[in-house]
């Protein structure tokens, strides 16, 4: 017997992991904030980001992958051998226990030297016997998985299949081969399946074991092959030939005739003689019709001949016999003694196989290429008939199987020639042409669907871990805070006498809705007048009063929790409303009062106007939407222009200048931060607008999504200039700041793109601080349907956005009122903070991307054209010259200047800076501003105007 391994008595116990404690919120800000954040903090932080980025690596799998390669192959080499060489190693193993691995005076025979015959021995002997090849399997499939990113094979399922075969197997082998009953030494069943084995005897008996053992293998067999168990059919019928030999589909019912008469295989050779082998699968106006009509996918025989191919399997190895008839016995035979001609049974008309040779090879190449054979030692029966005008036949006739012979066509009376009547044929109707479907070789149209992503087919959207859980996502209430409001609210409106009938609350994030039923005779507006009233007595800020709910017939009073709790966007974009979404370009903006998610479509918006004053949570909703669409698009599917007077908010976004963004050509930052390249990017978007309109017209489609799918379905020609269109989201944030600089240049671009701009997929969002009238004007409004209002400072501003209070009541950090498809909604924005929105930025940048950003059509400024070109210095003011130097020596262009210096009238002194301007001399008017002025010192100026003439 095989010594035991010792025990190893003093191992000291594992020490339990510590739980993973949830890191509190403090901690999170801290890491977000460096300069409050201790060294240490920071210490753990980057580390634990390091190991999750390696954790992605795809680099670290594919090394993973390799790993279990060679364990496979290492596994499979030492058991193989373990099976030749374990009497010689065992007893090493066995008597050497610990020191087998070390001591290097022990020789092994296992080809994988002392390890191998270890691990082997460890597997087969103290483990699963002969079944442990089965983790080989294992490995191999891991490896492979990873190796080459497919999942070539489930892993999940092998391992299930694997521990119940690892089981069952050296079970079954254990019971067959017991190692120690009957002298065999050879651990079939390995040290598990004697155990199991040994057990199941003792308990169930040997018998049981046995019938066990049976019904669980069969069990498995079943449950990893799912064969199929059937009955013997009592008779064959013929199958149908596959529609894809014949290029006939059979009617309807045909196949199903019980006892239709077994159709013929007729093979027709091109002069007209026909072979016909009986039964075959076509009847004979289908054969003929196929020959007749040249089908292109009838085979082509040697020595000329054209088959309509048929398959019939059940013929296979059938021996066949050749016939000959004679022309004058085909012509002057009745077709029933035509029938009793073909019979088997008349052999005197029977050929030798030598004497139609080539029919015979051809026959017999047609029926192997349908695995049917001709037994080279049995006669072949042929019919052979010549062609017409005396029709002939040669029938291929299977011994023992019902023969139906080809009808012959009737000879068509002769008509006078004087008689014959010339019939007109109508011409076929032209068939019509598309163009746009690119008609080469294969025919564009034909190709498989054009698919946009597989630019980029490697991209990997983004993953949730990116993002953070902030603070506790549950939604605490306190029973007593909200028993207070309630005899707060019912308390107060008994002040005023209004008595209510019900009063029930619905707790959200921010707020809690508490909705009130009043008693019958109570006017509504009553209650809504007294909005600051109840505000006061609850001492609360953010009341808002929604008299009365749409379609609720209640009363709302929105009364803020003491304790908020925050809306992560980890939570927003793993939900499986955002996941499963189908909406075209879905944002997930945040949480309703009932808690429940609030995922929108920006295509259908189509435009979104977001404003809210400083610091009460735009940016973080300009964050959140961004990162919806990132996370759920490919850099294929959609483009962003990021307008960003501040310089610093969008700029995180980047470095995905290849995947996401769009640019003006010759450009160096996508991100646009100056008001001037403002203007040529909008009006360049207008340009685009105006080319995808052209190209939806030529295409017939409506609106981009019709386009897309033409486009993809390859109706579309992209050599006229089509192409996928992606979306476009323009968003500029600060548009205030625009206005006030640019004014009507931005406005006007701004209106047009929103007023038609959203069937060709470009949609705008933009954000303000300052929500006044003379920046969201009528047009822009008209135009945004959507809007977003953050926490406002007055009433007024609040109608500006929304056409209605209620802005100016929120709590800030997010806290928000969305007026979309006509309702008007209070929601939780989610939070994401610039760090993780850096993650998913680095995330996608560190893949591949387009070789440059997604170019804008170029702009060029008429108006700029206009001045510069046209400068004729023969039409140049006398004083001209005067006029910049007197600019550039005081390096202000202002009209006024030259008035005062140089006593001038008004429109003289306009003039000369047009001149001056046209020049090149100083730059454009820029409202009330003085103009820049181009050169720094007279030399420059000298030498400018030398060029000038
Ligand atoms: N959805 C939210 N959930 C929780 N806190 C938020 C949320 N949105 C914003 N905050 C808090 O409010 C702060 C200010 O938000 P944000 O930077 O978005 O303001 P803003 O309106 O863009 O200000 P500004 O106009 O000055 O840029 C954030 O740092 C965050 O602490």
């Amino acid at each position: 017997m095989p010594a035991e391994i010792p025990e190893i008595a003093e191992a000291a116990p594992p020490k339990p992991k510590a739980p993973r404690k949830p890191r509190a919120k403090s901690e999170v800000k801290e890491g977000r904030e460096p300069k409050e954040g201790s060294g240490k903090f920071k210490k753990d932080r980057e580390e634990s980001i390091d190991l999750k980025k390696l954790a992605r690596d795809e680099r670290t799998w594919k090394i993973i992958g390799t790993v279990s390669l060679l364990m496979a192959i290492f596994l499979f080499i030492a058991f193989v051998s373990y099976f030749f060489t374990w009497k010689e190693d065992q007893d090493k193993v066995l008597n050497n226990a610990g020191a087998f691995l070390i001591d290097d005076e022990i020789r092994v025979a296992n080809l994988l030297g002392r390890l191998g015959a270890f691990t082997a021995h460890f597997f087969i002997y103290r483990g699963f016997g002969v079944a442990s090849v089965l983790f080989c399997t294992f490995f191999l499939v891991v490896g492979v998985n990873l190796l080459f990113e497919r999942k070539v094979f489930s892993i999940w399922r092998n391992l299930k299949y694997i521990t119940f075969g690892l089981v069952i197997a050296s079970v079954t082998l254990a019971f067959l081969l017991p190692s120690h009953a009957n002298g065999y030494e050879f651990p079939f069943g390995g040290r598990v399946g004697n155990m199991i084995s040994d057990w199941l005897g003792r308990f169930i008996g040997t018998a049981g074991t046995a019938a066990t053992l049976l019904v669980v293998g069969v069990s498995y067999l079943i449950w990893q092959f799912n064969p199929t168990f059937k009955l013997p059919e009592r008779k064959p019928k013929p199958e149908p030939v596959p529609q894809a030999l014949t290029g006939f589909e059979p009617e309807p019912g045909e196949e199903d005739t019980e006892d239709a008469p077994a159709p013929e295989m007729t093979l027709t050779e091109k002069s007209g003689a026909k072979l016909m082998i009986a039964p075959g699968l076509l009847d004979e106006k289908e054969a003929e019709a196929a020959v007749a009509e040249e089908k292109p996918n009838q085979l082509k025989g040697e020595g000329g001949m054209q088959f309509v191919p048929t398959v019939n399997d059940q013929y296979s190895g059938v021996p066949f016999e050749i016939i000959e008839r004679t022309d004058d016995e085909d012509a002057e035979e009745e077709l029933p003694e035509e029938e009793e001609e073909l019979q088997p049974e008349e052999p005197e008309i029977e050929l030798q196989d030598e004497d139609l040779p080539q029919e015979r090879e051809v026959v017999a190449d047609i029926l192997h290429q349908h695995d049917l054979e001709i037994t080279p030692t049995e006669p072949v029966r042929i019919a052979v008939v010549p062609p017409d005008p005396a029709p002939s036949a040669a029938a291929v006739i299977m011994p023992d199987l019902p023969v139906e012979p080809v009808a012959k066509a009737e000879p068509a009376p002769v008509i006078p020639q004087s008689a014959l009547e010339l019939e007109i044929k109508e011409a076929e109707p032209e068939e019509e042409i598309d163009h746009d479907v690119v008609q080469e070789g294969k025919g564009y149209a034909d190709l498989a669907p054009y698919d946009p992503i597989l630019d980029l087919r490697d991209y990997k959207h983004p993953h949730t871990d990116l993002l953070e859980v902030h603070g506790s996502e549950r939604v605490d209430h306190d029973p007593a805070e909200l028993e207070a409001n309630k005899n707060q609210i019912i308390s107060t409106l008994g002040h005023y006498d209004i008595k209510i009938q019900k009063i029930s609350a619905t707790i959200g994030p921010t707020v809690t809705l508490y909705e009130i039923v009043p008693a019958a005779g109570v006017r509504i507006s009553r209650i809504k007048n007294l909005e600051d009233d109840i505000a006061l007595s609850l001492a609360a800020l953010g009341i808002r009063i929604i008299a009365p709910i749409p379609g609720r017939g209640t009363i709302g009073i929105e009364v803020p929790n003491v304790k908020k709790s925050v809306v992560s966007m980890r939570t927003m974009l793993a939900s499986d409303e955002f996941r499963n979404s189908s909406l075209q370009l879905p944002i997930a903006i945040g949480k309703k009062i009932d808690n429940k998610l609030f995922v929108a479509d920006l295509a259908t918006m189509p435009h979104l106007l977001m404003a809210g004053a400083t610091g009460q949570g735009k940016s973080v909703g300009l964050n959140a939407i961004l990162v919806s669409l990132l996370y759920k698009k490919h850099p294929s599917q959609l483009k962003f222009v990021l307008v960003d007077p501040k310089k610093v908010e969008l700029s995180i976004y980047r470095h995905i200048e290849h995947h996401f963004l769009a640019k003006l050509p010759g450009e160096e930052e996508a991100i646009i931060t100056d008001t001037k390249k403002v203007i040529a990017t909008l009006n360049a978007l207008c340009i685009e607008m105006d080319n995808r309109y052209d190209l939806l017209k030529e295409a017939g489609a409506r609106n981009i999504k019709e386009y897309n799918e033409k486009f993809t379905k390859r109706r579309l020609n992209p050599q006229k200039g089509h192409q996928y269109l992606p979306f476009i989201v323009l968003v500029i944030d600060e548009f205030a700041d625009l206005i006030m600089t640019a004014g009507k240049e931005v406005e006007m671009p701004i209106a047009r793109l929103a007023q038609l701009a959203r069937a060709i997929g470009i949609h705008l969002i933009i954000a303000t601080q300052r929500p006044s009238v003379n920046i969201i004007t009528g047009t822009i409004k008209a135009n945004f349907p959507a809007r977003i209002a953050f926490k406002v400072s007055s009433k007024i501003d609040s109608r500006t956005i929304l056409d209605t209070g209620g802005a100016e009541q929120l709590i800030g950090k997010g806290d928000m009122l969305i007026s979309y498809n006509g309702e008007l909604v209070r929601l939780q924005c989610a939070f994401v903070d610039t760090p993780e929105v850096e993650r998913i930025n680095d995330f996608i940048a560190d893949q591949r991307g387009y070789p440059q950003a997604f170019l804008l059509p170029e702009y060029v400024d008429e108006k700029e054209l206009e001045k510069n070109g046209d400068f004729d210095s023969g039409d140049k003011d006398p004083l001209f010259e005067d006029a910049a130097r007197l600019i550039v020596q005081n390096q202000m262009g202002s009209t006024s200047l030259i008035q005062r210096r140089m006593k001038l009238g008004y429109n003289r002194a306009g003039r000369l800076m047009d001149q001056l301007e046209r020049a090149g001399i100083v730059g454009p008017n820029v409202g009330s501003k003085a103009r820049e002025v181009l050169f720094k010192t007279e030399t420059e100026l000298m030498e400018h105007m030398s060029m000038l003439g």
